[in-house]
């Protein structure tokens, strides 16, 4: 008996091998954060067509698609005309990635719920992995896939973008869709520079403060504030690009593309509160919801 492990002694261990912990307090904080998000915003929004995303929409409001206040039906077909918003937002960000075949790996760093992963299978028929800090989120990811069938294409792990298990130059291309915000990014882009391939893409969809306000504004410190998180500045993304052999190809300014989508969702019950931030911030030009993509040499 005293040489011997017991199975729950092999079952922590193996448990710490194959998941480690946060590498940092700050990192256990976004953890719990997603591991207990269930905003019914996201919810009933991913409800919609089984695509769970947790990031903003883009594009014209469909006043059509609308009801009027009257109708029994306008607040599903509000939610449905959000989430529309939403997934035109992640069509255009895939639509930056370039040439992609079935036989190549993208990576999809802070995959959420992986609506966007999803996406991506489902427009290029390869392989995507994705990672998450939230065990719960990396758990709703796969069990979609296994849903959908696609288990085999596309998954989710619980794991650091900042340290991933991918191999050097294993990815066609990769992206950060609203999770910039949440680590250092010249730590960042050293590890999708590594992970690329050359000639490979980055794109990544972001909130960032514009130098050209002087300093993050109020309205962005709210948003900070709300989500945990550290909005960078424009300048920042594209010295960190630069000093990663990260070339940027387009760099589109969507702000005036995602108002639509944040007048609308103001207007609906589901609202959270951060709209005015998100309103204002966009309005006074301290905040800017930028698309850069950029070229691996
Ligand atoms: C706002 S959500 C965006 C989710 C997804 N990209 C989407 O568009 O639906 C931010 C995501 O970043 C992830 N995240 C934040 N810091 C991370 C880190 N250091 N490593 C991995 N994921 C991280 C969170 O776990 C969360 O899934
Ligand atoms: C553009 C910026 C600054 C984004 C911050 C990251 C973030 C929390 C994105 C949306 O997540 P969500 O879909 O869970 O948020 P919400 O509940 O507000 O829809
Ligand atoms: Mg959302």
């Amino acid at each position: 008996m005293e040489s011997s492990v017991t199975s729950t002694e092999l079952t922590a261990t193996d448990a710490l091998v194959r998941i480690p912990g946060p590498a940092t307090p700050y990192q256990g904080d976004i953890a719990r954060y997603w591991d207990g998000e269930a905003r019914p915003v996201n919810l009933r929004l991913g409800d919609v067509d089984g695509l769970y995303h947790h990031h903003y929409g883009i594009g014209e409001v469909d006043r059509t698609a609308l009801g009027e206040p009257e109708d029994s039906e306008s607040e599903k077909k509000l939610i449905a005309e959000l989430h529309r918003l939403e997934s035109a937002q992640a069509d255009y960000l895939l639509g930056h990635l370039g040439d992609i075949g079935r036989d190549d790996t993208l990576v999809d760093a802070g995959c959420g719920r992986g609506g966007s992963m999803v996406m991506a299978h489902q427009r290029f028929g390869c392989k995507v992995e994705g990672v998450t800090l939230s065990a719960k989120q990396a758990e709703f990811a796969n069990r979609r896939a296994q849903e959908l069938r696609i288990q085999d294409h596309v998954r989710a792990r619980v794991c650091n973008m900042l340290a991933t298990p991918f191999e050097t130059g294993q990815a066609a291309a990769s992206w950060n869709n609203e999770s910039s915000m949440y680590v250092d990014l010249q730590d960042l882009f050293a590890e999708h520079s590594r992970v690329l391939k050359v000639g490979g893409r980055y794109v990544t969809i972001t909130g960032c403060w514009n130098p050209r306000y002087g300093q993050p504004s109020k309205w962005v410190s709210q948003i900070n504030a709300h989500f945990e998180c550290n909005i960078h500045s424009r300048r920042e993304y594209l010295r960190a690009m630069a000093d990663n052999r990260l070339v940027p190809q387009a760099v589109v300014d969507l702000t005036p593309d995602t108002l639509p989508y944040w007048e609308l969702r103001a207007t609906s019950s589901l609202v959270t509160g951060i709209e005015e931030a998100f309103i204002n911030s966009y309005k006074d030009g301290s905040f800017q919801y930028l698309l850069i993509a950029a070229d691996r040499v």
